[in-house]
């Protein structure tokens, strides 16, 4: 290829690109003119038909343009090409690809937004079925400046003198060194991602696919894609997006933006219960205690604590009327408390307890007693023991307060009966009183937090929680507030209405890890949405895949279901690969396994550390990774070895490679790195609940190197790969 042919090419995609900025330029002054002359427009001359004609017209033919300018400034904050394909068609029609579209001031197409039907050639055309294509055109661009061309001709016949350059687009994206964080694929989207992200919204679009096909990055183009064909349904009713963890979440969050979207709510799978309860950690149990707590088995133990009256509950109440006493026992209080519980949530039963007291107290009072209903309910409310008794028999409780109270190994062996095991519900307690704090929450806490918000009902707005019983803190003045007078200055609470932030639609990745417990926390959050699910059965740090397959075939019902397969693996070179695949076949044979695309010569390297010397071996491989590779290192070491990994790393007295991150193999989960070394494949299949398939999550980040290093001679993991 003649330098001059490429730098041709690339003026003649430049004018265009000019062409486009200068459209939005100009749609962006003259909708300032518009909102600064509007008032003089539509105001002053209000009796000027022609004048408001004018105005009119002037605002119809620009705002398309505005509103492309408008989300141009997301895509100049984002630093992405505007621009980036270009049609040339057997009718010698050309048309442009870009994130967004754009119309001259006659309406003629200068970009066609690439989610439109007009653009969906350019990712579907093969040389089998050309779509009319002759030459698909990828075009990169920095800002506004076009700096490299791509090109696929699809059409030979029709070629006459179309120039071609480059070498195709996929593969020079594909080895492009990767950043902390994920870019679109927006110019090199396959047919089959293609018809995964434009599926209809309704019902369940499912999305499988092993490591690295595209799964997360074609699921984000399918947010951009709904919201673009039903705006006004996904824009108004929410999107949300949930990952498997925080760093996931910030790895992703540029995507949606460089497409220029920016209405959707990403969140961790350990926060989306943020919108009902306090949380601000991201811890995780070990793999033992996150088993229980993502077990369905929960449901029963949490019905049973919101059940289990509060500590030091009274066992009986007295109320003197009139100089005649009334008692209710124990028997009659637990049965009032069932039959409040049946037909209310706990704090928001509070009034219907009070009430179900008084009936009974009503029921008992002697014949002797000269009062109407009415005057006796008032009487007893206002009784210090009846106020007094209520606070205590009926509190209003957080999740919080609830869920701490399983700290109690009494409590909690009592509550798990024939649900958990004796040494389940031990280590169930114990997690919960090694808490540093009050807000000390894990992610598996998370929704066991949201179901009880569920079961417990929302608490009052904290002004009302504050209500006191004295009005005063000065204990000597005990001015009573009545219970009546509490009844009636109590806010009107709808019953049914729901605290949970609710979506019309929402998209879960990493879907084979949400336990049974958290897909009922984000059930919450869609009761009448759609859904995309993204997941690889595979890679489950699951114990019993089928629980959680089941839970999400419990959420299905029978609604419509859409299923997609990703089949090509764009991440990891076919060497690496190859020998993930070695491993997930033993611990998984149903393994679905991809077709890697590229290959590079390079073998994954299997090293030993012999004498037991950890740091002076993870430093090298990481030197030699750093070395090898342009972008990311990322080294992945068991739990129990991860601090003393980041220390070998950190103690050479030298800053750390800003390119290197260690992680555990969970919290690799959706992630990649140019170079990869997995530290003690061994301890990575012991110390988590998915085994081997956590160790094929490892093997699966890399996008260039694999190294290995294993701490003992006999390593287990490697008698899979004969
Ligand atoms: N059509 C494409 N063009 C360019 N890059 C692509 C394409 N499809 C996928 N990729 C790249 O392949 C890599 C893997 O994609 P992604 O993380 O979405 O895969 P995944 O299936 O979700 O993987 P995992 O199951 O391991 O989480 C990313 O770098 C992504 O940008």
């Amino acid at each position: 290829m003649k330098q001059s042919t490429l730098e041709h090419e690339l003026a003649i995609e430049q004018a265009h690109v000019d062409l486009v900025y200068a459209r939005l330029d100009e749609a962006t002054r003259s909708a300032q003119q518009v909102a600064n002359e509007g008032a003089k427009l539509y105001h002053s001359e209000r009796d000027s038909f022609v004048r408001e004609e004018d105005g009119t017209g002037l605002f119809e033919r620009d705002v398309f343009a505005y509103q492309a300018a408008k989300r141009l400034a997301v895509l100049d904050a984002e630093h992405e090409g505007l621009v980036f394909g270009r049609l040339d068609r057997t009718d010698g029609e050309i048309r442009y690809v870009g994130r967004i579209g754009v119309r001259d001031a006659e309406y003629e197409p200068l970009v066609i937004d690439w989610r439109a039907p007009a653009a969906e050639p350019f990712y579907r055309a093969t040389p089998a079925n050309p779509m009319q294509v002759v030459r698909r055109r990828v075009l990169r661009c920095s800002g506004d400046r076009v700096i490299g061309i791509e090109d696929d001709l699809l059409d030979d016949g029709s070629a006459a003198d179309l120039v071609v350059v480059g070498e195709g687009a996929l593969m020079a994206a594909l080895s492009r060194a990767r950043g902390p964080q994920m870019r679109d694929i927006v110019a090199t989207i396959q047919a089959e991602q293609d018809d995964a992200i434009r599926a209809p919204w309704q019902g369940f679009t499912l999305i499988s696919g092993g490591p690295g096909t595209g799964k997360t990055v074609v699921a984000l183009h399918r947010a951009a894609f709904l919201l673009y064909t039903h705006r006004r349904r996904f824009e108004n009713g929410g999107v949300l997006v949930v990952g498997p963890s925080q760093v996931f979440m910030n790895y992703i969050e540029r995507v949606l933006p460089s497409l220029g979207e920016d209405a959707v709510t990403l969140r961790s799978v350990g926060t989306v219960a943020s919108d009902v309860v306090d949380l601000r950690g991201e811890r995780t149990d070990d793999a033992t205690v996150a088993t229980i707590k993502g077990s369905l088995r929960m449901v029963a133990v949490l019905k049973r604590l919101v059940n289990e009256p509060w500590q030091d509950v009274p066992l009986e109440l007295f109320v003197s009327v009139q100089g005649h006493v009334l008692r209710l026992g124990a028997g009659e209080l637990a049965r009032i408390r069932t039959d409040v519980l049946a037909h209310n949530k706990l704090n928001a039963g509070r009034e219907a307890a009070e009430r179900a007291l008084l009936n009974a107290l009503w029921r008992k009072r002697p014949v002797e007693l000269d009062l109407e209903r009415d005057d006796f309910d008032e009487r007893v409310a206002d009784t210090a023991q009846f106020a007094v008794f209520a606070n205590a028999w009926w509190p209003r409780v957080s999740a919080a307060d609830a869920l701490a109270r399983l700290a109690s190994p009494t409590l909690a062996a009592r509550l798990s009966e024939h649900v958990l095991s004796a040494d389940e519900a031990e280590q169930l307690s114990a997690s919960y009183r090694n808490r540093r704090g009050a807000h000390d929450w894990t992610i598996a806490d998370a929704a066991l937090l949201d179901e009880l918000v569920h079961r417990l009902g929302p608490l009052p707005e904290p002004e009302e929680r504050e209500v006191s019983l004295f009005l005063d803190d000065d204990a000597s003045v005990s001015e009573l507030v009545t219970t009546m007078e509490r009844l009636e200055t109590k806010r009107e609470v709808d019953p049914f209405a729901t605290p949970h932030q609710t979506y019309a639609h929402i998209l879960v990745d990493e879907a084979q890890d949400i336990t049974p417990m958290q897909w009922r926390m984000l059930r919450r959050r869609g009761s009448s949405a759609s859904w995309t699910v993204v997941g690889d059965p595979a890679q489950s740090s699951w114990p019993d895949p089928r629980e959680t397959d089941r839970a999400l075939r419990e959420l299905i019902g029978t609604a419509p279901v859409r299923r997609f397969r990703m089949s090509t693996n764009y991440r990891s070179p076919a060497e690496v690969f190859d020998l993930a695949a070695k491993v997930v076949v033993h611990a998984y044979p149903d393994a679905d396994l991809p077709v890697a695309v590229r290959s590079t010569g390079v073998l994954p390297e299997l090293r030993t550390a012999l004498d037991g010397d950890l740091a002076t071996d993870v430093r090298s491989g990481v030197a030699d990774l750093l070395a090898a590779v342009e972008g990311t290192v990322g080294v992945v070491a068991p739990p129990s070895l991860l601090a003393s990994v980041a220390q070998a790393l950190d103690e050479t007295g030298e800053d750390r490679d800003p390119r290197v991150l260690v992680v555990t193999a969970l919290q690799a989960k959706g992630l990649e790195y140019d170079g990869v070394l997995v530290v003690d494949p061994d301890a990575i299949v012991a110390e988590s609940a998915g085994g081997l398939r956590s160790l094929y999550v490892a093997l699966t980040r890399p996008t260039q190197r694999l190294i290995t290093l294993d701490l003992g001679r006999d390593p287990a993991w490697r008698k899979n790969l004969v």
